[in-house]
């Protein structure tokens, strides 16, 4: 891969008859000159920066026309890639966007690799690495907090807060060097200030850190399994929840047989739910299949919602499909409550469920043909997966995995100076930890990376960002 290469991808999400406008997108010294020679527009109009220019693309060879575009040029270093950039902005579907993006690789660009837009825009420096990261998240982003945060990281919050705890180690560093290598002509190491700026760094990481959990949830969202026997209204929850007709429901046994999955969001929480098979001994070979899948999906679930019958109570086979999922974290629904005496029943299931040593399972009422129950059912999922402490974190920006992980060495890293201190060991092995602090700091934004460290974070990107 050639970053003198000039490159061109669909910069849009192309789908056939749909999307008004698609974008191909060209970055590198010759964009102009390969837009020039497929981009015919009238005398009057100048190719001008930050402008938008109006006419046709044709194919050179034939001179059959293409499509009528809208074309935009932005001349280095003022571009996304700071690099010359042409957009021709064609009409939506797949036909013209394939056909002007084959032109311009006729023309000598080069297919650009996924994510190579962005990687252009942080190797020359308009972008650090948490902010290409951020792109990626925004992109990918399944609900509106999990763009808030994206959009933070993307204006430069983490960044930004990462660069002062660079500068402070750095300067903590400068002072110590200092000491090494002047050690006669200044005053002595500040050992107090010295362990209050340690600190200070640490506990700036810490709550850096303390976001992690939430972006977690924001960026991967939760996989929920709602699962129980026959009938119970499993579907008929699925289908409450996601305010539609997702699956099948009627009063037979064993009408769901395969699992239906459906997208919600939870308190800014993405969630998969799976509607599944009712689990039980069946000679139907469809259904036993079903019934293997919803093992399956309940025990790859993140969170499993066990539906009951609210009229008939806790039984024998709840007791079984309740020892299939008990290692996950399980929220019990009581369905049906419509037909029940609501108080007397909560009372006694209360009962009876901790006859059967369930322990404190948090319980959900509901009646799922009614719609009812469904915010008590939003509050417990929020409750069980520790939602205050996630919205707690007071920062906008919530970290990935990899920044984690950077993170904690950093952390350690400063455990470890703050240890040679306490040790009263040479100052040079008080640098060494220094040192690994900055590395891992760098790691983060970029500064410090190693060339399959990008690679693995760009190639998730999709082509054309
Ligand atoms: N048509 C189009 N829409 C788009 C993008 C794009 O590339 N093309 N973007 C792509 O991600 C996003 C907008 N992000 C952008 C970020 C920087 C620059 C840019 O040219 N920056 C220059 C000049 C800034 C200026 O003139 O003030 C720079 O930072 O130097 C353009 C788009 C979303 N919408
Ligand atoms: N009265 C009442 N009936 C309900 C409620 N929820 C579901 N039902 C009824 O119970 C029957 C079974 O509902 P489903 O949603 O198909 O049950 P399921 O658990 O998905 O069943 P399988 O897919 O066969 O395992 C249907 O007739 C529903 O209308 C409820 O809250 N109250
Ligand atoms: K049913
Ligand atoms: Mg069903």
């Amino acid at each position: 891969m050639s970053l003198s290469d000039t490159i061109a991808a669909i910069a849009t999400a192309i789908s056939p008859q749909q999307g008004s406008v698609g974008i191909v997108r060209l970055s590198g010294d010759r964009a102009v000159a390969i837009a020039k020679t497929i981009f015919k527009t009238s005398k009057r109009q100048k190719w001008q920066s930050h402008r938008l220019l109006y006419g046709y693309v044709r194919d050179p060879k034939t001179d059959c026309l293409i499509d009528e575009c809208l074309l935009l040029l932005m001349k280095a270093p003022r571009s996304f890639t700071r690099e010359d950039v042409v957009e021709l902005h064609c009409h939506g579907g797949i036909m013209a966007v394939q056909q002007v993006l084959n032109l311009c690789l006729e023309q000598g660009a080069r297919l650009a690799e996924a994510g190579e837009f962005s990687l252009r825009a942080f190797l020359h420096g308009r972008i650090d690495l948490t902010q290409a990261e951020s792109i990626h998240d925004l992109v990918g982003a399944k609900s509106p907090q999990a763009a808030q945060a994206a959009i933070a990281s993307l204006r430069g919050k983490l960044a930004q807060s990462l660069k002062y705890l660079r500068g402070k180690c750095l300067h903590i560093l400068t002072e110590i060097e200092a000491r090494i290598d002047f050690e006669e002509d200044l005053p002595p190491l500040d050992l107090g200030w010295l362990q209050s700026e340690l600190e200070a760094v640490a506990a700036e990481s810490q709550k850096i850190l303390a976001t992690a959990d939430r972006g977690e949830l924001l960026r991967m969202g939760l996989k929920v399994a709602i699962v129980g026997r026959p009938n119970v209204g499993k579907s008929s929850l699925l289908n409450a929840w996601s305010r539609s007709d997702r699956a099948i429901v009627t009063d037979l046994p064993g009408t769901t047989r395969d699992v239906v999955d459906s997208q919600l969001v939870v308190g800014g929480i993405p969630i998969q739910v799976l509607d599944t098979a009712g689990i039980r001994e069946t000679e139907d070979i469809v259904e036993q299949i079903g019934v293997a899948r919803s093992r399956q999906a309940a025990l790859s679930a993140d969170l499993v919602l066990m539906v009951i019958d609210g009229l008939v109570g806790w039984t024998e086979r709840d007791l079984e499909i309740f020892e299939l999922v008990r290692d996950r974290p399980v929220i019990l629904v009581v369905n049906k409550m419509d037909l029940v005496n609501y108080e007397l029943r909560i009372t006694n299931y209360e009962l009876r469920i901790m006859n059967y040593g369930l322990g404190q399972l948090p319980i959900v009422p509901m009646a799922a043909a009614l719609n009812q129950g469904l915010e008590d059912l939003e509050a417990k999922i929020l409750q069980v997966i520790h939602q205050e402490a996630i919205a707690a974190a007071d920062l906008d920006v919530a970290i990935n995995q990899r920044q984690k992980a950077c993170l904690l060495r950093v952390v350690q890293a400063l455990a470890n100076v703050q240890i040679a201190i306490a040790d009263q060991l040479p100052l040079d092995f008080w640098t060494i930890d220094l040192r690994a602090a900055i590395a891992a700091i760098g790691e983060i934004t970029g500064e410090e990376v190693t060339e399959s460290v990008l690679d693995q974070i760009f190639s998730r990107f999709c082509i054309g960002k």
